[in-house]
């Protein structure tokens, strides 16, 4: 029997396995409704004593009516798995098999026996990874093709036949899935995660990971799997604790946002590093600025800054030059300053959040002042401690001792006053370092400041040193390879008690403090344990394009291995060179000939050359949207700055002038990263189109 037999028929007997498929979707369907109803008729007023309750149920039950909805255009199962015994059971001769469907979500019926069971369920597993050397109890695995939301196709793979060849990817159905054209945000890969992509999407919680991958590997796609994964296996968990997926800009995540509600997940929150910086409890600054020199944001970034901040922030911290005393009733009792240096010195000692050490100094004076009055033949309960701590001598003596200080101010203060950056800095940033840090303006008040990224970063760290983040239970961060040491502290202290996955490509870094290893990132990053994979497979870029892609690598980031494409497709590709004079006229044809094809159309150029292609598309006819905008049927044209590109794609790329996107960056292996990046866009097309010559780097 051949690997693969595919079944497809438009219309059947009702005994022909096709029918008998479409009568299990047809009653999964009414099982769906069912349920749904089952949920709306619900009647709360007899279970709720009060309001508040009763619009956090009802809200509840909106949340979960709106998760059985039967989305039109995401059939409701897309695979079946034949165990050859139940599952579970003794495997003894005899024991009859067992079918599940594969599904989005779980159905049942009317006696809670499953329709279909969620991808996420251990039952399902073997869906994406058994295989014939490793069947997993798997007698049959059937996939399903739809068109148009009908069931149309099956097509199934014998794994305990021995002759059958075994590589998924001779699927049909699932390499129709691959190379189905891209239009609209970023869809779901259910139906067709990889055994190891599995494997990622599936690891446990109390790990971090680490995905090293080429353009297309699907690491974005694994990062949502596994959020979506862990919510289902520990959703209690991380209901409390939350999550959190971080990417590079605003319209990256508008690309991806709608990928984890398809797949019934709507808690998950989804920003950038300025945003988490910028928002939340006490942040209250603006990013309105940018570094003075690119030195500037490069030694910001640079996690030796947090031991400046570190030592910035304790020399707050006054040792005390009198004793104290505290007058109640007609008693005075006094702590001498032995005994408070002594309190102080454990406190620093002890390393706990500055702002802890604030509170907890009061009540330390206080417990010296009880044990005197103790000694006096006293009988202090906890009552007097609090009062003692709150006594206006103990209060005065605090604030001397150790004052509250405004993250802010505190960065601002090193950054604008020479004397207290070079006392904080000795010794850890050299004088050339520290000058360049240092703004040549000087800021007087934190209103004022143009803050830029970088600062805003400090600021975070700041305010982590004073009091400690709240941490979430998983953080998933998307194209970290262009985070700065101290971006990466800031997202690690958002999941120090949680784990982490960590997504990136290092020959995809630009920034000018891109990492060059995962190890020295996940240090910073607080989890030095996280595993490494790699995902070399690539679902993108088709084959050729591709290799003409990697032959930038060696330039850039010798020694990573080049993505093998598995779309089928070559790709259409055509690089050519015009006249300076007729480059805006050759885009504006690459464009036509694009569009005539099926799915989005992007066109990528160096940020300095979009207002003149704007202007030149519209005049043609062809108003562009910008990144981030919905694509659809009728507008399916992008106009791409390099600068944004990272993360996207599109059907066909048309790309504009190479050189100019090399020369856009401050150095040669940069500018040939960002070229690398947008070559890696197009799903089955390229048309590059050059006035300049091409960078040496991409010559065969
Ligand atoms: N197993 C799969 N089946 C079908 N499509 C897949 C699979 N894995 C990835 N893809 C598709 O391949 C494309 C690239 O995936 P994704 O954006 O996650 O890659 P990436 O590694 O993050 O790329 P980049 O490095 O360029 O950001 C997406 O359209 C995604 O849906």
């Amino acid at each position: 029997m051949p690997a693969h037999d595919i079944v497809t028929v438009t219309d059947g007997p009702a005994d022909d396995p096709l029918a008998r498929e479409r009568a299990h979707l047809a009653a999964s369907r009414a099982a769906l409704r069912a349920m749904r109803e089952d949920v709306e008729r619900l009647d709360i007023k007899d279970v709720t004593a009060n309001w508040v309750n009763a619009a956090v149920l009802t809200a509840q039950i909106e949340d979960r009516v709106k998760a059985l909805a039967d989305l039109s255009h995401t059939p409701l199962f897309f695979g079946r798995l034949d165990y050859l015994h139940t599952v579970g059971a003794e495997q003894a001769e005899g024991t009859p098999g067992e079918s599940f469907y594969i599904g989005r979500r779980h159905v049942h019926d009317a006696d809670g026996d499953p329709m279909v069971v969620d991808w996420r369920a251990p039952v399902s597993q073997p869906f994406y990874r058994a295989s014939k050397k490793d069947p997993q109890d798997v007698g049959l695995r059937r996939r399903f093709g739809y068109t148009s939301g009908e069931l149309t196709a099956y097509e199934d793979e014998h794994l305990s036949d021995p002759s059958a060849a075994d590589d998924p990817l001779t699927s049909k159905l699932l390499q129709a899935e691959i190379e189905r054209p891209r239009v609209g945000p970023m869809r779901d890969i259910v139906a067709t995660i990889q055994p190891e992509q599995d494997e990622i999407v599936r690891s446990g919680l109390a790990g971090s990971v680490c995905v090293q991958g080429g353009p297309g590997t699907g690491k974005t796609a694994v990062g949502l799997h596994r959020v979506a994964y862990l919510l289902y296996a520990h959703r209690e968990r991380l209901a409390r604790t939350g999550t959190l997926v971080v990417g590079p800009n605003r319209s990256f995540l508008h690309y991806i946002e709608q990928v984890l509600p398809a797949l019934g997940e709507l808690e998950v929150r989804q920003a950038t590093v300025d945003d988490l910086v910028t928002s939340g409890e006490g942040a209250g600054i603006e990013i309105r600025g940018t570094d003075e020199t690119s030195a500037a944001s490069v030694l910001k970034g640079d996690a030796r800054m947090a031991e400046v901040l570190r030592r910035a922030l304790r020399s707050h911290v006054t040792p005390p030059d009198e004793g104290l005393v505290v007058v109640r009733g007609s008693r005075r009792w006094r702590v001498p300053v032995y005994e408070l240096e002594e309190i102080v010195r454990e406190l620093l000692d002890r390393d706990i959040r500055y702002g802890a050490a604030r509170e907890a100094l009061p009540q330390r004076i206080a417990h010296q002042v009880l044990v005197r009055m103790e000694q006096a033949g006293e009988a202090p309960d906890d009552r007097v401690q609090d009062a003692v701590a709150r006594n206006a001598a103990v209060k005065a003596a605090v604030k001397a001792i150790w004052p509250p200080v405004d993250p802010a101010k505190l960065v601002l203060r090193l950054l604008s006053d020479a004397e207290f950056l070079v006392e904080h800095a000795r010794g850890v940033l050299s004088e050339e370092e520290q000058a360049a840090v240092r703004w040549t303006k000087p800021a007087r008040s934190v209103r004022s400041v143009k803050w830029s990224a970088a600062d805003a970063v400090l600021i975070d760290e700041a305010r982590d040193l004073v009091a400690r983040t709240h941490s979430l239970g998983h953080v998933v961060l998307d194209e970290a390879q262009d985070l700065s040491p101290m971006q990466y502290r800031a997202v690690g202290r958002r999941c120090s008690t949680g784990s982490a996955t960590v997504l990136g490509d290092l020959a995809q870094g630009t920034t000018p403090w891109a990492t060059e290893s995962w190890a020295e990132a996940l240090g910073h990053l607080g989890k030095p344990d996280a595993v490494v994979e790699e995902l070399t497979a690539g679902f993108r870029v088709p084959r050729d394009v591709i290799a003409y892609a990697s032959r930038l690598l060696p330039w850039m980031s010798p020694g990573l291995t080049p993505v093998s494409s598995v779309r089928e497709s070559p790709g259409a590709m055509s690089v050519r060179r015009v006249a300076a004079d007729a480059l805006d006229a050759a885009v504006v044809e690459a464009c036509g000939e694009a569009l005539r094809n099926e799915g989005s159309v992007g066109v990528i150029a160096a940020d300095a050359r979009i207002p003149v292609l704007a202007g030149v598309l519209a005049a043609a006819g062809h108003l562009p949207l910008a990144p981030g905008e919905e694509t659809t049927a009728a507008r399916r044209l992008t106009l791409v700055p390099v600068s944004l590109a990272k993360g996207l794609e599109y059907d066909y790329v048309v790309l504009d002038e190479p050189a100019a996107i090399v020369s856009g960056e401050p150095d040669e292996r940069t500018g040939l990263r960002r070229l690398y990046v947008a070559l890696t866009r197009a799903v089955s097309g390229l048309a590059v189109r050059h006035a300049g010559p091409l960078p040496k780097a991409l010559h065969p």
